[in-house]
């Protein structure tokens, strides 16, 4: 059943929203100007909700928590071994707790004491067969990862695109088809509100270049991409880290309001609150050394370190003052360390607050014992993505295309990069001729063309690795699969990579005087395209290979000057030593090169030396061909011959050339689709 959205602005007296049910398309007929205090904002965000619970009942609602999902765990525990020692070590131990809809818990402690390692349990993120202790869903044992987001600590956004753009592209991939776009749109716009982005909605990002939102909305637009869907239960790595404590606030502000409108479970781990931002949170959950400290609810926190003898002093923030408290990190004495620590452990099993918490779990497992609804565990297992294929492809196309079109790193740089070198070549070599002595410049020409612009593809990695962190985040959030990423990132580079080409192309064509005629520059482009494109498909698989800048800089940096090594210009391929004859076959450079080379010097004639003192049996010095004396010209094929660029194919090169990409390409998917991200 589709439903519209209407606006009236004069003549509808009642400002309730009104469902007025025709045959088959009943319209909600909203009227914003007579509204008894409800804000625009407020009208649509209860439009927002209406749809998203007439569309897809897993969505919650501010007055409805039938769907909501209280989270519970007993005893968990997280085991690791000493691959050395062959101990075993309790990262986590023995932990429990509850979170119901609503509700916001923090999970707090100092460095070291199991904080992510804990968030990561619950969200299902780690190693099961490390893992013991129950994890329950609404009172039932059941899968987290199908009704929860995870947030990840890292800003996931593309910085040429602004707030909104960011928000609206997660959303098109996110909902599935039946939402029009008018209702994504408002989705997006409700989102942005939600959030307190309106003022930078549409202001970019920014990038190294571009000055764009401050850290703390960034921040906060990156969580919006990832809670669009009202996910059940929000874990959240860190969401203030980097923040200052304004910024901090508003952002956990924005996912307090939310979990409360929503009725949504939100658990994050965090380092250091502001006063402020600790008043926010219903729940803590204090660790020290994998163990629980303190669960239960905020306000009884003080009350409970008070009992233990520990007295929040006035005016100070009682989470720096916890913190302070079980951090035995820097006693010099490592049994008191102990011993300070195991206190507040054992004090905390033996608390009226664990009690109480161990009492609450029970009851909610007895509670929902008989209960036969499985929609909450089952429901989003049905369909894996909301989008088909191609949907999916087609969005990240325009998205990619976007990117690349306004993200100067992406291809543009390349671009002024090779069309300034191609300029230095041409003025240098400027119109070489057809004499002998000019051949060997051909060929530097020619191997520089074909060996730097291959290079420079490295450019390419920082406008990657953004574009794959958000990949990353999106594909954790089951927006959409490894192939529709890789496909677009593929055919997008096509349209670049020939810009590319035929901007070098045109510059360095007739002022270096290569081969004359329109089929002899087409083929010049189409080679080099072939070329950059393998070079490309390569860039992407390192840089998804070894995601970390230096690192895959180098790597690259590597392999390209592997490949100039056999390409076939510094080392003839006859000269190549036995040993490494492989390399030369397997080197994309060699065929590109190679075609590039005989498309130039197959059909010209090249003058020899005429010699100063001719007899009429001798009168030219010709360092290839006839060297008889008796011919003052030579063919570029006699070169080719002479010094050992035999067999060149170049209709078969082409096609080397693009088995190539297509193998890179592949490897490619290969490391998204199956490398374990650790990051
Ligand atoms: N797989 C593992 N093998 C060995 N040690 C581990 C493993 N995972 C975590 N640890 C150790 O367990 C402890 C807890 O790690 P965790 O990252 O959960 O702490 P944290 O409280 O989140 O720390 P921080 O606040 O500094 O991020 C650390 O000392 C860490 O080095």
């Amino acid at each position: 059943m589709e439903y519209i959205a209407q606006h009236r602005n004069s003549e509808a007296s009642n400002p309730e929203i009104q469902i007025a049910s025709g045959d088959t398309q009943p319209t909600i007929i909203i009227d914003e100007s007579e509204s008894t205090g409800a804000s625009g904002n407020e009208i649509r965000l209860k439009i927002d909700e209406f749809y998203l619970q007439e569309k897809n009942p897993s969505f919650t609602s501010s007055n409805n928590d039938n769907n909501s999902v209280s989270l519970a765990w007993r005893n968990l525990s997280y085991t690791v071994m000493n691959s050395k020692t062959k101990q075993k070590t309790n990262i986590v131990q023995d932990v429990s707790g509850v979170v119901k809809p609503g509700e916001v818990m923090a999970i707090m402690g100092p460095s070291g004491s199991g904080k992510s390692t804990l968030l990561d349990l619950l969200a299902g993120r780690k190693e099961p067969k490390l893992t013991s202790g129950e994890i329950y869903l609404n009172g039932r044992p059941g899968q987290v990862k199908y009704v929860s987001t995870y947030v990840m600590q890292e800003d996931a956004l593309m910085g040429v695109l602004t707030v909104r753009e960011n928000i609206q592209f997660a959303a098109d991939l996110c909902f599935p088809s039946s939402y029009s776009a008018k209702e994504r749109k408002a989705r997006v716009r409700a989102i942005i509100t939600e959030f307190g982005l309106d003022r930078v909605a549409d202001s970019k990002i920014g990038t190294v270049f571009v000055r764009g939102v401050s850290g703390g909305e960034k921040r906060r637009a990156s969580i919006a991409t990832q809670v669009l869907t009202l996910p059940k239960i929000i874990f959240l790595d860190e969401p203030t880290s980097g923040l200052d404590s304004a910024a901090s606030y508003n952002v956990m502000k924005a996912i307090v309001q939310m979990a409360r409108n929503y009725k949504l479970t939100v658990i994050a781990s965090i380092h250091q609150p502001s006063t402020e931002t600790y008043s926010l949170f219903d729940k803590l959950c204090i660790l020290g050394r994998g163990r629980t400290l303190y669960m239960g609810k905020r306000e009884k926190a003080i009350a409970y370190f008070q009992e233990l003898g520990h007295v929040v002093p006035p005016y100070s923030n009682p989470a720096d003052h916890f913190l302070y408290l079980i951090n035995s990190d820097f006693m010099t004495d490592k049994t008191r360390a102990e011993e300070y620590i195991t206190n507040f452990i054992v004090s905390f099993e033996k608390s009226d607050a664990n009690k109480l918490l161990q009492e609450e779990i029970k009851s909610l497992i007895e509670r929902h014992k008989e209960d036969t609804d499985t929609r909450i565990i089952s429901s989003s297992t049905t369909t894996r993505y909301q989008l088909s294929f191609f949907k999916q492809t087609s969005i990240l196309l325009k998205r990619s295309f976007i990117n690349s079109m306004r993200n100067i790193l992406v291809f543009w740089v390349r671009v002024i990069l090779y069309v300034a070198l191609g300029l230095l070549i041409g003025t240098t070599y400027w119109r070489i001729g057809y004499d002998q002595i000019n051949i060997m410049e051909r060929f530097s020409g020619e191997y520089f063309s074909v060996a730097f612009l291959s290079f420079m593809s490295i450019a390419g990695i920082p406008g990657f690795l953004e574009e794959r962190l958000v990949f990353q985040r999106e594909r954790g959030n089951g927006f959409y699969s490894v192939g529709p990423f890789v496909l677009a990132n593929t055919i997008i580079s096509f349209p670049f990579i020939f810009i590319i080409s035929l901007s070098f192309t045109a510059v360095i064509y007739p002022t270096v005087g290569l081969h004359n005629g329109g089929k002899h520059v087409i083929l010049f482009v189409v080679y080099l395209f072939l070329c950059l494109n393998v070079a490309e498909g390569m860039v992407v698989f390192i840089a998804s290979l070894v995601p970390i800048f230096i690192a895959s800089l180098a790597l690259t940096a590597f392999a390209n000057g592997f490949w100039m090594v056999f390409g076939g210009y510094l080392v003839r391929p006859h000269s190549i030593a036995k040993g490494w004859k492989w390399a030369h076959y397997i080197d994309y450079q060699k065929y590109a090169f190679e075609a590039i080379l005989s498309n130039d010097l197959k059909g010209l004639d090249f003058n020899c030396e005429r010699l100063t003192d001719p007899s009429p049996d001798r009168m030219y010095n010709c360092y290839y061909g006839d060297k008889s004396g008796r011919s003052a010209t030579f063919p570029g094929e006699a070169v080719l011959e002479e010094l050992g660029y035999t067999n060149i194919r170049p209709a078969l090169w082409a096609v080397i050339l693009i088995a190539m990409t297509f193998v890179f390409r592949l490897a490619f998917f290969a490391v998204l689709r199956f490398k374990k991200n650790h990051n």
